[in-house]
């Protein structure tokens, strides 16, 4: 089994996940608080009440994590499709498997990355949910003091399934979308690149960004379903399930909920995947 996929997947989602960490902070807190009336309110507001490190809330731990977790989905992208086609990753340059051959992988790749991704996802969430400024003299201390407070929090009051709370929801999220990624991308280096040659870092970049922006316009809902089950029990009541986190969301915002965060998702995922793409290319290019 190729291990450098893994490791290639790792280093590639730390420097995306460090890129797009201050777009993600104002994506979870306008799809979980509605305090902010758009994405720059949302910045003046984390600026003026916690400064810039307000956009930076937990990001260490998602780095030594979630990038982690990134090479578990291009590690098993790329193993899947090697079983699906007996190909490596050089051979598919110049031979290009079936689109439904790519989906697949892909959706293997994002179901088995959302249930290694949940708990991390969740306190990553839960930490960036946090208004309270460390800054700011005489402001009231956050509910969790770091990430292994937060962990250690979750596992004592609301026990270990609790740490999988919305893990439903990201499991819907990144199954299909997943497979959507891995589709715009390939097919997008595929359409630009002469054959035989391998995609200039233009190329890469592009479709990355591209498959970013396909991947996450598509995610958005179940992204939106995701964060508030994850803040489920915190600053809002716990739901039920998948179902009643949709029908109380609708009900009370409308359909509009649904695409909460949607502008910010796709503006962060262009330079986000553009990043991870290209780190990811060259390094497998450097190790031969
Ligand atoms: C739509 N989804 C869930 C994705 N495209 N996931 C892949 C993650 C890629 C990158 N680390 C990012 O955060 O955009």
């Amino acid at each position: 089994m190729p291990v450098e996929e893994f490791v290639a997947g790792w280093i590639s989602g730390a420097l995306g996940l460090v890129m797009g960490y201050p777009f993600d902070t104002v994506k979870v807190r306008l799809q979980t608080q509605n305090t902010y009336r758009g994405i720059v309110d949302c910045m003046v507001k984390i600026y003026r009440h916690e400064s810039i490190r307000g956009f930076f809330k937990g990001m260490s731990f998602p780095v030594a994590s979630i990038a982690v977790v990134n090479s578990v989905l291009f590690g098993v992208y790329s193993n899947t499709l090697q079983a699906l086609t007996a190909t490596s990753h050089q051979d598919r340059r110049a031979q290009l498997p079936s689109y439904t051959h790519i989906f697949i992988a892909g959706c293997t790749g994002g179901f088995l990355q959302a249930y290694s991704l949940a708990p991390f996802d969740l306190i990553k969430v839960r930490l960036q949910n946090q208004t309270e400024s460390r800054v700011r003299p005489g402001s009231p201390a956050p509910l969790y003091r770091g990430p292994v407070h937060c962990a250690a929090t979750i596992l004592r009051e609301e026990g270990p399934r609790g740490l999988f709370r919305g893990s439903g929801a990201l499991m819907l999220r990144d199954t299909p979308t997943l497979g959507l990624y891995f589709i715009t991308y390939e097919a997008l280096c595929y359409q630009y690149t002469p054959a035989g040659q391998q995609p200039s870092s233009a190329t890469v970049l592009v479709a990355g960004g591209f498959a970013g922006i396909a991947s996450w316009v598509t995610a958005t809902p179940f992204d939106v379903v995701k964060a508030r089950m994850q803040m489920g029990g915190v600053k809002r009541r716990a739901y039920a399930g998948m179902l009643d986190c949709v029908v109380t969301s609708f009900r009370q915002e409308g359909l509009g909920v649904f695409f909460r965060g949607f502008t910010i998702n796709s503006a962060r995922a262009f330079p986000v995947n553009a990043v991870t793409f290209l780190s990811y290319e060259h390094l497998l290019r450097t190790w031969g």
